[in-house]
């Protein structure tokens, strides 16, 4: 991954810890809210990002490319690409039980992805410095040992619950989201 020093460890950053509610290895992830582009089943042309964790560390997705998110005729459009990417990533993110949002986000593409193709897609999180988690992504071609087609490197910034009252939908949140107390 050609990744730069924004969104690379530094020296000093720690591993991130498990925290209680963690889900158990094996677990599959549930969509955190049915409208989100990336994972929400009720999204007419969403990716419908289906997620697990192996491990309670890592996260493991599948994304099928359709028609709705061409880019040249018949191929994957490279920003639908990326929200896969920022998915799975903020996904992995979730998993340390905090609320954290895309700082920074870099990809590389390193071949095309047909309209079909079934991407395996795998996050995981090198590091953490105070609000800042730096993590990484791929995503492979038809199967979890395919061929790398795109790789993401992401600054995720720790924010509270506040940010997505106040620039959001706190009514929404409260609705969907029962793992977070909206006004603590
Ligand atoms: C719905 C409710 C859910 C609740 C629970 C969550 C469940 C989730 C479950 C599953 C998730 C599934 C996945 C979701 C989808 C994927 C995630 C997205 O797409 S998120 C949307 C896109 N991102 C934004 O909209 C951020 C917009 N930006 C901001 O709000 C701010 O800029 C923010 C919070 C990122 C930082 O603002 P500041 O004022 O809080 O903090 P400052 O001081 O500016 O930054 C803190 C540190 O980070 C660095 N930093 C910030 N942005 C950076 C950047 N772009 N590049 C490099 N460094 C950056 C700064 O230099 C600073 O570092 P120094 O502490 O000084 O060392």
């Amino acid at each position: 991954m050609t990744r730069s020093s924004l969104t690379t460890p530094p020296p000093g950053a720690v591993p991130p810890v498990t925290q209680p509610g963690t889900p158990a290895p094996g677990t599959a992830l549930d969509s955190h809210y049915s409208q989100c582009f990336g994972c929400g089943a009720g999204h007419p042309t969403g990716l419908h990002l289906k997620a697990a964790t192996p491990d309670g560390a890592t996260v493991e997705a599948e994304f099928t490319v359709g028609e709705a998110h061409q880019g040249a005729p018949r191929l994957a459009h490279g920003g639908v690409l990326a929200a896969a990417m920022d998915e799975v990533i903020g996904m992995s993110v979730y998993l340390f039980r905090k609320p954290y949002v895309t700082g920074r986000l870099e990809t590389d593409y390193l071949l095309p992805v047909p309209v079909g193709t079934t991407l395996h897609l795998r996050a995981w999180c090198n590091g953490i410095m105070g609000r800042k988690a730096y993590l990484e992504a791929e995503g492979r071609i038809g199967a979890p040992d395919g061929p790398v087609a795109v790789r993401a490197a992401a600054l995720f910034v720790e924010v509270n619950m506040e940010h997505f009252a106040k620039h959001g939908d706190v009514a929404t949140i409260a609705a969907e989201h029962h793992d977070y107390e909206v006004n603590p």
